[in-house]
């Protein structure tokens, strides 16, 4: 092989590619290497490789590859490894200032864990090395406040127009909840809340993130559909729990996306299995099996299954997501694979937009 004869540097961008294209991860696909702008070198000859998602799993796995090559004696290339987050297509829609992807959190019933998931996916897209809001847009229960430690806090504007989104947990996180008493968006109608949504996404000054997770309110009707419809959505990921009717509710969620033309990402299966605290035992106590057959049945990806456990339930409820406060648990472990699984799927499966091409392509 070219690497092994001489024992040089491969210096040629198509034989450094070629080699690269040995790597395989989950998330990546078939011949990643020669996807446009992965690998570039710039006119100095320095060669390059960015992923163009969340990646840092990814990049520790190829470090570890190359480290344990040239441990055989190959040589390798010179590599600057590194990941920038691409925005994508958001059908024909004009990206919000600030923000490279707009991912909805949505469920067809209350109470399966969608705030849970959409918080720590959040704090698992960081730990993948993105740059991430939050977006509370359950404006008839904001959860965001307590799950992240923020309750009191208040946006301030700096121009009187834009508000500053409250940072907690490395997050900018922005909710109904920073603004009004809970009782009031409580008796909100359809107009109002879609109102108060509009103002939440349109009037945050978003610091250039790279994923701006919105975490929907409850349920396929109007409101849902009209909050789908107004924003530039780059795909939607639908939480359900392992119940029989909570999947036919999922269906109906994934069907209202459809309807409006946003892409489904996929689907999260939460309090998947049940974890014994005191034995470590694992129980479908919900059944087995019942996102998978949905996943296959629909053509869904199944992004993650998540369990029930009550350090979950503690952790969130006390302010400090689990991602958070014990970041190398199993469950983070858990999480930080769905992020990776919503960061690479996201991108290899959707349409990078124009800028984000030109980006990727400087040398
Ligand atoms: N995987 C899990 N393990 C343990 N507890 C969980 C898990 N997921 C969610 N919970 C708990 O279940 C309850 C409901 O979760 P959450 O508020 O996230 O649901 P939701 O779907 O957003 O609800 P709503 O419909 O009110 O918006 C919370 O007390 C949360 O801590």
């Amino acid at each position: 092989m070219f690497l092994g004869r001489d024992k040089t540097q491969p210096k040629d961008l198509n034989d450094v590619i070629s080699f690269l294209n040995q790597f395989e991860h989950p998330a990546l696909i078939l011949d990643w290497a020669s996807h446009k702008g992965l690998v570039t070198q710039s006119k100095k000859g320095d060669i390059s490789v960015t992923f163009p998602f969340a990646a840092n799993a990814v990049i520790q796995s190829l470090t570890e590859w190359l480290s344990a090559k040239q441990s055989d004696g190959e040589a390798i290339p010179d590599l600057a490894i590194s990941s920038r987050v691409v925005p994508m297509k958001a059908g024909d829609k004009t990206q919000l200032k600030g923000v490279k992807n707009l991912l909805v959190v949505s469920s067809a019933k209350g109470g399966v864990g969608k705030s849970t998931t959409s918080v720590n996916l959040a704090l698992a897209l960081k730990a993948q090395g993105a740059k991430v809001g939050i977006l509370d847009a359950d404006i008839y229960g904001p959860s965001l406040p307590i799950m992240l430690g923020t309750k009191g806090k208040q946006p301030i504007t700096l121009d009187g127009k834009l508000m500053e989104p409250i940072e907690a947990h490395g997050l900018y996180s922005n909710s109904i909840g920073y603004l009004v008493p809970d009782e009031d968006a409580m008796v909100w109608r359809g107009p109002m809340a879609s109102k108060a949504f509009a103002q939440l996404v349109n009037e945050t000054r978003w610091p250039d993130i790279d994923y701006l997770i919105v975490d929907m309110p409850p349920g396929t009707g109007d409101i849902q559909l009209s909050l789908a419809q107004q924003f530039p959505v780059t795909a939607a990921i639908v939480v359900t729990t392992p119940q029989d009717l909570a999947l036919a509710d999922a269906i109906k969620g994934v069907a209202m996306f459809e309807k409006v033309a946003v892409p489904v990402l996929g689907v999260v299966e939460n309090m998947s299995y049940h974890i014994c605290s005191q034995c470590g035992h694992h129980e479908a106590i919900f059944g087995h099996g019942g996102a998978v057959k949905m996943a296959e049945q629909y053509g869904l990806s199944l992004l993650g299954q998540v369990p029930l456990h009550i350090q979950i339930r503690e952790d969130i409820d006390a302010g400090n997501p689990t991602v958070e406060s014990a970041s190398d648990s199993e469950f983070s472990t858990i999480y930080k694979q769905l992020a990776l699984n919503v960061a690479s799927q996201l991108y290899w499966r959707g349409d990078a937009s124009a800028e984000s091409i030109a980006i990727t392509t400087v040398g």
